[in-house]
């Protein structure tokens, strides 16, 4: 199968709004031998286990664990990484969904076991967050949200919290045909996790009312009112708390944005994005430290090709 790379928060919609990249990490699994083989080339393949802790195998195994089934001891599963580890561009959501996607093709009823729901809340539970999943899965630009559970949605209203078993929806829209988007790769990692930690538990009620208007004005830009999208790209709530982490990072959307391009930190950092209408030409953009390409939105999302030999992939 093949799955995208994912920016997540766009700037103000933290751990809500995402977007899918043409980046793909691609996985193959299929059910032979006695014992687990993961070989891993690309990306990151000397820093990942060989084992059941790998996050691929890991997620098959809860796709498995979810049809009440363990996971077969004898696995084949090899991945051709593109996406940077660590590197804000959904490198952990892009494994999960993958790895969720795949055991459910090995087993078997397995679509009628485990709808794409169920894959969108299971894979936002391993990943903590859906904004990347979200996209992973659909492709486009996303919107996630808690879904209330089944038996309190009668009478629910937007604002309602997530069910009890953290159920969660998306909404996918196409990005406007005249949005540019320009991925600034870091070089270094930073561990998602890492970098939470760095949130404060409250902000003040401004920053938040900040980020309101300015999410609502983003999925507007992103779909039809582009001319929006340096407004829209403001953010109070993450990006502030986490630019002592990554001054790099911090400086570089500091210039793009000074030269008018709404530029935000991709996920968790420390790469960047910048969303435009320009005709820009990545070279002049180039910094240390960093690898700038244009990169066309993924519309589709994950995919995943049956070869009917008990093997599956995705790509
Ligand atoms: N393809 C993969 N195979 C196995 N493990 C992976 C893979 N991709 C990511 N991981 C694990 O996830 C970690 C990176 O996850 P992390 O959430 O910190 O960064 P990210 O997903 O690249 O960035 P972000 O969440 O900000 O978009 C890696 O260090 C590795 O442990
Ligand atoms: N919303 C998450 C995205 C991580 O990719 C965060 O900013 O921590």
């Amino acid at each position: 199968m093949r799955v995208p790379a994912t920016s997540a928060n766009l700037g103000p919609g933290f751990d809500s709004f995402g977007l899918a990249l043409e980046i793909f990490d691609r996985v193959r699994a299929r059910r032979a031998g006695a014992t687990l083989l993961v070989d891993v080339v690309g990306v990151g393949a000397d820093e990942v286990p060989r084992d059941a802790s790998h996050l691929v195998v890991t997620a098959m195994a809860r796709a498995f664990a979810a049809a009440g089934e363990e996971l077969p001891a004898g696995l084949q599963v090899r991945c051709e990484n593109r996406i940077p580890h660590g590197g804000g561009l959904g490198s952990s959501a892009a494994a999960i969904v993958a790895g969720l996607l795949l055991g459910r093709a090995l087993l078997a009823g397995g679509p009628d076991l485990l709808s794409d729901a169920a894959v969108l809340t299971l894979a936002s539970g391993m990943e903590g967050h859906p904004d990347n999943v979200a996209p992973a899965l659909v492709g486009g630009f996303t919107v996630s949200f808690p879904q209330p559970a089944p038996s309190t949605s009668s009478g629910g209203s937007a604002t309602s919290q997530a069910g009890p078993d953290g159920a969660v929806g998306v909404i996918r829209r196409d990005v406007h045909p005249d949005v540019r988007i320009l991925v600034f790769t870091a070089d270094q990692a930073s561990s998602t996790h890492a970098t939470r930690g760095l949130l404060p538990a409250s902000v003040p009620h401004a920053d938040a009312a900040a980020n309101a208007a300015a999410a609502g004005l983003l999925a507007l830009a992103l779909t039809v009112e582009p001319r929006y999208l340096l407004r829209a790209t403001v953010d109070r709530l993450h990006q502030p708390y986490r630019a002592p982490a990554m001054p790099a990072t911090a400086a570089l959307v500091a210039d793009l944005r000074a030269a008018g391009l709404a530029a935000v930190v991709s996920g968790a950092g420390p790469s960047v994005i910048a969303l435009t209408t320009q005709d820009v030409d990545p070279a002049r953009w180039e910094r240390p430290g960093f690898t700038v390409q244009q990169v066309p939105v993924c519309r589709s999302g994950a995919e995943t090709t049956g070869a009917g030999d008990g093997t599956t992939s995705a790509g």
